[in-house]
């Protein structure tokens, strides 16, 4: 069984992700999990906070000479702004004039919509906000980002399985629909909106200009591509089991995802039975789909064609013109509290949404295979191919 956990806040000393049941024998570097950090920084619209703060990568546990040790794992993302966050985050009880004068500079008693702010402080009994934004902020996608990293490279590693993302809507803007390939990953990720169609990316990148102007901000799609999975992965057995509602609760689980489809999702509701569905076709190569409309799961298994998941982002709720709210201190009509805060955060929301989808194949695959190392995975993976395709039934996808 996998099971990962965070803990940390967006101005603590670090976040830390813990994770258990990857099995030994996973090569990984302290150089992958700071380039898959890098990545989650990118793209055209995020804020200053991004320029100015690092993230320090420590492998606290799990690891030995660069590969998992099949025991838990726990890695250390240190944030470099922690030196003027001290006092404001001291772990330990502060001096009551510090906290007077905390409260005199800088109480969040203006929750903003969209936020964690007002049913944090309800439901915490918190008379500000902060409390609550320092966990429910995205920074906390660091610390999944940093173990998606070890899933994606044990499903390479064990499986031959690779996970992208490309955004394919911003605001108004759409992307033609072209599916990329493992090859385009690098291009996709040199775009500054991670867009595998240049002539939208421009145009995206206007939107973003436009909206930054304007004080407001953008959201958008990103899709999630997974080449290489066996079918078979999830069940239909049980609506928990199912590999489709996995991924739609990992998604949804992402800061301001509001929005998951599986393959054409919602517009599959919008056409006939004969357009919506993937016929097979048999011949001397294996099985073989005449369309990809499912997404590559079918009655919550893996198909064994490519998986297709999109998320939908809403628009960063730190408006800069800031939105109306009230004063909890005061009950008094006001504007939101902001500081500054990112236009548009889609590229780097693919970015997580990878690390999410990697997590659930992995566990998925754990389910199904088992193994304590990594070539014990393997081998149970291709016994299992082996049986597949004595019955006929490989995939050519
Ligand atoms: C990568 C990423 C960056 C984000 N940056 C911001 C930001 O700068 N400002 C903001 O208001 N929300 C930002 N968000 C979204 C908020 O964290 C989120 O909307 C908020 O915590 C409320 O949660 P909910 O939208 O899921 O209801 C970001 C989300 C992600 C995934
Ligand atoms: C720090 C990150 O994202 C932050 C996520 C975030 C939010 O409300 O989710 C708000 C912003 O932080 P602040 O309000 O302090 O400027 C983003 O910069 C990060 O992604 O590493």
């Amino acid at each position: 069984m996998l099971r990962y956990l965070t803990a940390g806040e967006s101005h603590g000393q670090a976040l830390i992700a813990t994770m258990e049941g990857i099995p030994a024998h996973v090569e990984v570097s302290s150089d992958d999990i700071r380039n898959a950090l890098a990545r989650r920084r990118l793209g055209a619209g995020r804020g200053a906070r991004m320029k100015f703060e690092a993230d320090e990568v420590t492998l606290l546990g799990g690891f030995r000479h660069g590969e998992t040790l099949g025991s838990p794992i726990a890695i250390m993302v240190g944030n470099t702004e922690w030196p003027k966050w001290t006092e404001v985050m001291s772990p330990d009880a502060v001096d009551q004039e510090v906290l007077d004068a905390q409260a005199r500079n800088a109480k969040l008693t203006r929750p903003r919509p969209g936020h964690a702010d007002l049913a944090g402080m309800q439901k915490y009994d918190w008379d500000e906000a902060r409390p609550l934004l320092e966990r429910a902020s995205a920074r906390e996608t660091a610390a999944r980002v940093a173990i998606g990293q070890v899933a994606k490279n044990f499903l390479q590693q064990a499986c031959g399985i690779t996970v992208l993302s490309h955004v394919v809507e911003l605001g108004p803007v759409k992307a033609a629909k072209t599916f990329p390939t493992i090859d385009d990953l690098d291009r996709i990720d040199a775009d500054p909106l991670r867009c595998n169609d240049p002539v939208a990316s421009l145009a995206m990148q206007d939107e973003v200009e436009a909206c930054h102007k304007a004080g407001d901000t953008l959201g958008g799609i990103v899709e999630v591509l997974a080449w290489g999975l066996p079918p078979g992965l999830g069940s239909h057995s049980q609506g928990d089991r199912r590999l489709d509602a996995k991924l739609a609760g990992a998604l949804m689980g992402i800061q301001a995802i509001k929005g998951v489809e599986l393959g054409d999702g919602f517009d599959l509701a919008r056409v006939r039975g004969s357009q919506a569905h993937d016929e097979i076709s048999g011949g001397p190569d294996g099985i073989r789909r005449l369309s990809h409309h499912a997404g590559g799961t079918e009655a919550g298994m893996s198909t064994g064609e490519v998986l297709r998941v999109r998320a939908a982002m809403k628009p960063i709720a730190t408006v800069p013109t800031a939105l109306r709210t009230i004063d909890v201190a005061t009950g008094e009509q006001a504007r939101a509290h902001h500081q500054r805060s990112d236009v548009c955060a889609v590229p780097a929301a693919g970015v997580v949404a990878e690390a999410m989808v990697a997590l659930v194949l992995a566990e998925a695959v754990l389910e199904k295979f088992g193994g304590d190392s990594v070539a014990e995975t393997r081998r149970n993976l291709e016994a299992y191919q082996a049986r597949v395709a004595e019955q006929g039934l490989t995939i050519h996808g």
